[in-house]
């Protein structure tokens, strides 16, 4: 399999999880690099480190990485515990060519941090940021013959069987068994802390433009555009709850009548689950204006892909330029 240049300088933002910080490989991290990487049991277990491992090794790994991601080909995140920063693995996301938009995944940790559950919880983090931030819909994995643990954590996130390939390794064609999920079932089966419910509106005006909404700087997701919406209210009916957030964010009136359901989202975020029914309105009184400093878009069906939103829109959006 080969990796390709997709997308140009790919995002690299900071991933937390409850006890790890996935961030980019640092210059600071080499020492430690080498020393956790010079072990011949996980130079067996992986492709990439050869064994003796020395510092010039962890150096290529740095600058190569950093080139690898300028080129659009991966991006390389070296796990860290959270309270101290300190390195103990590393994961990679490597672009695969094909109409499927996979990556192939690549992790390893230092020994002693082996049997904690780390490489469990980088690699899930590590997953939602492919299927959401990098619209990727497919992971593979190669695991060498004996190494357990990783065919472990591959089961625990969903990975299934997908055939037998041969890795080259350090000169050595070994056999390794392949391993894939697809974007929809690691998102379904993973638990989730909390559903959200958000309910949004497509205002259409009388050319059939559709009205955005820009997330402001501070809030998650800021920069994105969406519907109009936000979230219900304990005792609060879908309905009453949109009628009030397009009062409060946009000062225009609109009676429930006039909001006909369409179709809902249902995505996983790594926070939550959001659940977000939307509605179409045709009607309303009043000029919408950003009342909460978000900027607005009146945007013709055929425009929208032109305008980034979040991943759960994606769908929602495709059956509107559909239906308009
Ligand atoms: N309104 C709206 N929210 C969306 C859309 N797509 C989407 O993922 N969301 C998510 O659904 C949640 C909406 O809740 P909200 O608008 O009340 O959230 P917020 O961040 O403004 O919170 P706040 O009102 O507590 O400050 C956010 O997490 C937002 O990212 C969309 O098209 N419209």
């Amino acid at each position: 399999m080969a990796a390709i240049g997709a997308d140009p300088l790919l995002p690299q933002p900071i991933l937390d999880t409850a006890r790890l910080r996935l961030r980019p490989l640092r210059p600071g991290d080499l020492a430690v690099i080498t020393k956790l990487a010079n072990d011949p049991d996980i130079s067996d277990r992986t492709a990439a480190i050869p064994h003796p491992y020395k510092p010039y090794h962890a150096e290529y790994w740095l600058t190569n990485s950093r080139a690898e991601r300028e080129r659009g080909e991966a991006v390389t995140y070296a796990i860290a515990l959270k309270d101290s920063d300190e390195f103990i693995g590393g994961v990679s996301l490597t672009l695969m060519s094909g109409a499927e938009r996979s990556i192939l995944l690549g992790y390893w940790l230092g020994r002693d941090y082996w049997r904690l559950g780390y490489a469990t919880e980088a690699v899930r983090r590590a997953l939602h940021f492919i299927f959401t931030d990098l619209d990727r819909v497919s992971a593979y994995a190669l695991v060498l013959p004996g190494n357990e643990a990783s065919l472990g954590v591959l089961d625990k996130l969903g990975f299934e069987p997908c055939g037998i390939e041969n890795l080259p390794a350090e000169e050595r064609c070994r056999p390794a068994f392949g391993r894939r999920v697809a974007r929809a079932d690691f998102l379904a089966a993973q638990p989730v802390k909390r559903t959200l419910f958000v309910v949004a509106a497509a205002l259409i005006d009388g050319d059939g433009r559709v009205l955005l909404a820009q997330r402001p700087e501070g809030k998650a997701l800021a920069g994105l555009w969406e519907f109009p919406g936000g979230k219900v209210s304990e005792g609060e009916t879908p309905e009453a709850a949109l009628v009030r957030e397009l009062k409060e964010e946009l000062g225009i009136s609109v009676r429930p009548s006039c909001l006909a359901p369409f179709a809902f989202a249902s995505h996983t975020y790594p926070d939550f689950h959001l659940l977000m029914p939307l509605y179409l309105c045709r009607v309303w009184e009043g000029e919408p204006h950003g009342h909460e400093g978000q900027a607005l878009a009146w945007v013709r069906p055929t425009r929208l892909h032109d305008f980034a939103m979040p991943p759960a829109d994606v769908p929602l959006v495709a059956q509107l330029r559909a239906m308009l």
